[in-house]
């Protein structure tokens, strides 16, 4: 791996900001995933610097996703990549995870950080709205979350965000922002240089023509912004 690539050396104690001259790659599951799917998530994580992992199962019960995620979550924790459970702060509890991902319905911040404990990584759904993202950071979130910046086939999307966001964000706040939705090494420059901290990304990584390794390496050039 490329020294020029590594990761905030305190990498995954904390959803860190890092250097601001770089972005970071956060990856997230496929909704439906393949029983080999911890051998494609190693050549994934294997391929370049990844700073989180998001286990984003829809469709399936806890106990369901539970059985999935023990060597997903040994091929992070392998490799120093945060793992981080969507939706459900009692999965989370569950599996000893690195985190949770909350959703605007998906319960409140406060809640995981007394359930979770302090070191577990909070993020949080923002869409395109500022307040909802002051009120994440008030609620004491590691992350906010804007979205959708581009067309996307992983889910259906009621809210569409603007670059602009990710500006006014990282101008005014510490508190680290990532970007989501639709993001391909051939669109996401803009968002790294408006402010993103993180790109979170699945399809162009998982569906990547010559496999999950390319499609991590093809994000590199774009994730340096000095
Ligand atoms: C990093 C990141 N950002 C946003 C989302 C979307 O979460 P949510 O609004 O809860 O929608 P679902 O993922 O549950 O469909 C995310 N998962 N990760
Ligand atoms: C899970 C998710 N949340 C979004 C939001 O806007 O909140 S967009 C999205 C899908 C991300 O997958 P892809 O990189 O394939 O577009
Ligand atoms: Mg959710």
């Amino acid at each position: 791996m490329d020294d020029d690539l590594t990761l905030d050396p305190d990498f995954p104690a904390r959803f860190d900001r890092g250097q601001r001259s770089r972005c970071q790659l956060y990856l997230v599951s496929p909704p439906r995933i393949t029983e080999d799917f911890a051998e494609i998530l190693a050549e994934a994580l294997d391929a370049g610097p990844v700073a989180a992992f998001q286990l984003r199962l829809k469709g399936l019960d806890e106990h369901a996703i539970a059985r999935m995620a023990e060597p997903l979550q040994l091929a992070c924790s392998e490799r120093d990549v945060a793992f981080i459970v969507n939706d459900s702060i009692s999965l989370a509890k569950r599996l000893g995870a690195d985190g949770v991902h909350l959703g605007q319905g998906d319960g409140d911040p406060r809640e995981a950080r007394t359930i979770l404990g302090p070191a577990a990584q909070v993020g949080v759904t923002c869409h395109d709205s500022r307040h909802l993202a002051m009120e994440a950071g008030e609620a004491g979130a590691d992350y906010v979350a804007f979205g959708a910046f581009f067309p996307t086939t992983t889910k259906e999307v009621l809210h569409r965000a603007e670059p602009s966001i990710l500006g006014w964000w990282s101008t005014l706040f510490e508190l680290p922002c990532v970007a989501i939705g639709g993001i391909t090494p051939d669109n996401g420059r803009i968002l790294v240089e408006a402010g993103a901290d993180f790109l979170a990304v699945c399809g162009a990584v998982w569906t990547h023509p010559d496999g999950p390794g390319a499609g991590v390496r093809a994000f590199a050039p774009l994730l340096d912004r000095s």
